[in-house]
């Protein structure tokens, strides 16, 4: 039986990858020994170019199509194959990333830039079988993320607004996918929300 998909997504400091951190670490979790990934994927070639990417002044179409490309590498070396082993896969960002922050990036480039970048992976990514949304002013995630985000061309509080907009639609088009956090919460409250969820949603499946 096919695994099951599971994503992290949210704005630059919703607190993603500290939940993610202790979601591998929570007992009950443990137990089904999911594999625990990202986008941008680390150490690969497609993951260091769009590393490079984001810390440069690169044309945003050029960015979209490395963040796709590092898409397509980590379904097929990672996403797939484990769920072809009927693993459960919890990934730090996927694909609603790119339809959320592309999806403004682009609009110097492209009329409906959102619907463009989901098109583009229509036909071969595999779409999530839940995906918890944290959602958070930006106001108070750049302050999480203090000189962290000062380096960051994508951590600022307008450009996020608008991010956390398309977030919030993707969200209200696919109810039955999306499981909305109110991440403004402390860590061990949210842990233990996420966890409750994603073990309901695997006794159910
Ligand atoms: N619930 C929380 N309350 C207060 N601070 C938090 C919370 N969650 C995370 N933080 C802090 O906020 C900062 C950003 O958290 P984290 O790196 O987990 O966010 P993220 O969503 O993964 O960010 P990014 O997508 O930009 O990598 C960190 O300094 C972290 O310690
Ligand atoms: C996957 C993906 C990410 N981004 C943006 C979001 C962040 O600002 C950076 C890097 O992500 P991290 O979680 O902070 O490491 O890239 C994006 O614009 N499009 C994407 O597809």
């Amino acid at each position: 039986m096919r695994g099951k998909l599971i994503t992290l997504e949210g704005i630059d400091g919703s607190g993603k990858s500290t939940i993610a951190g202790k979601l591998q670490e929570n007992p009950a979790i443990k137990v089904f020994e999911p594999v625990f990934t990202r986008e941008p994927t680390r150490g690969t070639l497609t993951g260091n170019a769009v590393e490079k990417a984001i810390q440069s002044n690169t044309d945003q179409l050029a960015e979209l199509f490395l963040f796709t490309a590092d898409h397509a590498e980590h379904l097929a070396k990672i996403v797939k194959p484990a769920l072809e082993n009927g693993k459960v896969v919890i990934s730090d960002r996927y694909s609603d990333s790119r339809y959320a922050y592309q999806g403004i990036t682009l609009k110097t480039h492209l009329e409906n830039p959102l619907e463009w970048v989901k098109n583009l992976h229509r036909d071969w990514t595999i779409v999530p079988d839940v995906t918890f949304l944290f959602d958070i002013r930006p106001e108070v995630s750049i302050q999480r993320c203090g000189k962290r985000g000062e380096q960051s061309k994508f951590e600022k509080i307008e450009f996020l607004r608008r991010v956390r907009e398309i977030f919030l639609r993707l969200a209200t088009e696919e109810p039955e996918r999306f499981i909305i956090i109110d991440a403004s919460r402390s860590p061990e409250y949210i842990e233990k929300e996420v966890a409750e969820k994603i073990l309901e949603f695997l006794s159910r499946n």
